[in-house]
């Protein structure tokens, strides 16, 4: 759907949701800056800059993935492997992840879906000890998943774009595995929008306004914030007048 002013008009096609799969880095947490900095820096040493095209193809994918992505996109292989790179990336991201910050509209609507009883989990490529720093802040929130499912976890054989992981989603919800047409994940990333679709799955794409619009044509709705999402439009139940 690349242009979400349409949407309005559409005849309503959604199927009925009853299970939420939230995406974490750009999605719940603003913590998609920090890789962004990191990589800007380490750029600026051998003369380049980055850009939202090689940010793009690297974004929600497992870490050595984006990382061979990197150094040979920006041709500084011969000078930095993908692992060193990811060695000297670790550092100055983990002193970033404990200052994460929740994006506009997250609190309201986990909390909303939660207090409604719709099962809500995170499926995220990042690693666990990542995602324990990231969400030290955020207890509360992370509190009302019913589980998450990070990147290193042994069933997710493949990252994004493959279903690996939000499959595995699916599978530890109660009674799983729910029926993917029931399901409908959030999203920020295109390697993230398209795993959702290899999954069988509903996505709505809050992308960053820098990633070029065709990567919206996969997504079911793309939205600028969370706080514009209407529950209703997916069967799910409508916010409280007073939230
Ligand atoms: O967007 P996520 O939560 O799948 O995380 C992916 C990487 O850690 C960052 O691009
Ligand atoms: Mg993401």
């Amino acid at each position: 759907m690349a242009n979400p002013s349409t949407l309005a008009d559409a005849p309503s096609t959604k199927p009925s949701i009853t299970h939420v799969i939230f995406d974490m880095d750009g999605l719940l947490l603003d913590t998609e800056k920090f890789y962004t900095e990191v990589q800007e820096m380490i750029l600026s040493r051998y003369n380049k800059t980055f850009d939202w095209s090689l940010k793009a193809k690297m974004m929600g994918k497992k870490a050595i993935v984006a990382a061979r992505i990197f150094v040979e996109e920006t041709g500084i292989s011969d000078s930095l492997s993908a692992e060193d790179f990811l060695v000297e990336r670790e550092d100055m991201l983990c002193k970033l992840f404990p200052t994460s910050e929740l994006m506009p509209g997250v609190s309201r609507l986990i909390q909303h879906l939660h207090a409604k009883g719709i099962p809500i989990a995170v499926g995220t490529g990042s690693m666990r000890r990542h995602f324990e720093l990231k969400t030290q802040r955020h207890g509360e929130v992370f509190s009302l998943m019913h589980h998450i499912v990070t990147g290193d976890d042994p069933e997710v054989k493949q990252g994004k774009p493959s279903p690996d992981l939000f499959l595995a989603v699916a599978k530890r919800f109660e009674g799983g595995p729910v029926d993917s047409q029931k399901i409908l994940v959030f999203e920020d990333a295109p390697s993230g929008v398209l795993a959702a679709k290899n999954a069988g799955m509903s996505v709505v794409m809050v992308p960053d306004p820098r990633l070029d619009s065709s990567f919206h044509e996969t997504a079911d709705q793309v939205l600028s914030s969370l706080l514009d999402f209407n529950p209703t439009e997916w069967g799910l139940p409508p916010f409280d007048s007073n939230s």
